[in-house]
């Protein structure tokens, strides 16, 4: 189990025209994300999703805030000592050509982690092989056609594939996969996102999905919870198909009629919501921070910043004042 409590990050910017300004990525999030589960953050770009990606894999600090791992807060350990906590924790980046060294094998881009895991825990030179070609098998991969190769000889498919095995192996108990389909090819898409689903159910690995996309999110984990960031802040979190059937915050109803799966049906009279106004992180109103795009907003929106909760008796939890109940339609995954 891994939670987030009042997680914040702000960045400065170093150069450019805006050289100094301070964009604030993430305004006190919390999240917790169960062994063998599945979450997903989605919002749009900018939102701080692969920020707090990046922060829970270990590979980014955060300003304040708890992380806690398997009852273990890392505030208080040294870098040395968090090691193996975030180690259980691997992050499948969204862009495969990157992630792989060119000029090494896929022969020498496993064998080297395994090898490592082999001396800390005493293993046979032997069993590094076996588990090479094991892990490559579980992804779905010919360890006989793949090993000998290099990346740039793999499809985009098969070389995400094998950032898949390269974090298996070492055992993880949670997969981040911050965009992991969107830079290969459309029709490889479904397979690489059927593994991970594959991987949750087979190995019991949690996986936190990060995206844009609510589709990708729902056909991860049905039973898994959505958590919608808009500038750094949730403002929706609750069950994935809660959400997707019933958005309660304007945002996350704006989020959901602009996907191509997802329709959203506007009742007679309905002020459609529909973000009109550029992002400006430079400004930091006093209160909700979806208010100056949002055409239900009041006063009290403009005065006061709304935490996420349980108000209003709805399922999910939301940070809203007027969450409203419109009717959004969605079309089951592969069906649109
Ligand atoms: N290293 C950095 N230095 C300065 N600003 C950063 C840095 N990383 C992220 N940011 C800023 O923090 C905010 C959140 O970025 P982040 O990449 O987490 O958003 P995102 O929702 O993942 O967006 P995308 O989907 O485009 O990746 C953005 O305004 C971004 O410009």
């Amino acid at each position: 189990m891994i939670t987030g409590e009042g997680i914040t990050k702000t960045f400065r910017q170093r150069g450019g025209v805006l050289a100094g300004r301070e964009v604030r990525a993430l305004r006190g999030v919390d999240f917790a994300i169960r062994k063998g589960g599945a979450a997903s953050f989605i919002g749009e770009s900018g939102s701080g999703k692969t920020t707090l990606g990046r922060i829970i894999a270990g590979l980014e600090s955060h300003d304040s805030g708890e992380i806690t791992i398997d009852g273990t807060p890392m505030s208080p350990l040294r870098p040395r000592q968090r090691e193996p906590y975030f180690r259980r924790i691997q992050l499948i980046h969204q862009d495969p050509y990157s992630a792989l060294n060119p000029t090494r094998t896929i022969h020498q881009t496993l064998n080297a982690p395994l090898d490592l895991r082999a001396k800390w825990t005493r293993r046979p030179r032997s069993w590094v092989e076996g588990r090479a070609e094991e892990l490559l098998e579980l992804v779905g991969l010919d360890p006989g056609y793949v090993l000998p190769r290099y990346p740039h000889q793999l499809s985009g498919g098969m070389r995400q594939r094998v950032v898949i095995a390269r974090a298996l192996t070492v055992d993880p108990e949670m997969l981040v996969a911050d965009e992991a389909v969107s830079m290969i090819d459309v029709s490889l898409r479904l397979g690489i996102l059927a593994l991970l689903k594959d991987l949750r159910e087979r190995l019991g690995v949690s996986v936190l999905f990060i995206t844009h996309d609510v589709a990708t999110a729902r056909y991860i984990g049905e039973d898994g919870e959505l958590y919608v960031i808009y500038r750094g802040q949730v403002v929706e979190r609750g069950h994935v198909e809660t959400i997707i059937s019933d958005p309660v915050h304007p945002y996350t109803q704006s989020l959901l009629s602009a996907i191509p799966v997802l329709r959203g049906l506007e009742r007679p009279g309905e002020q459609p919501v529909v973000p009109t106004e550029a992002l400006d992180e430079g400004r930091d109103d006093a209160g909700c921070l979806f208010a100056r795009r949002c055409p239900f907003r009041t006063g009290r929106c403009e005065s006061e910043r709304p935490e996420l909760g349980h108000d209003g008796g709805m399922l999910q939890e939301h940070a809203c004042f007027h969450p409203r109940r419109r009717s959004v339609v969605a079309t089951p995954v592969g069906r649109a």
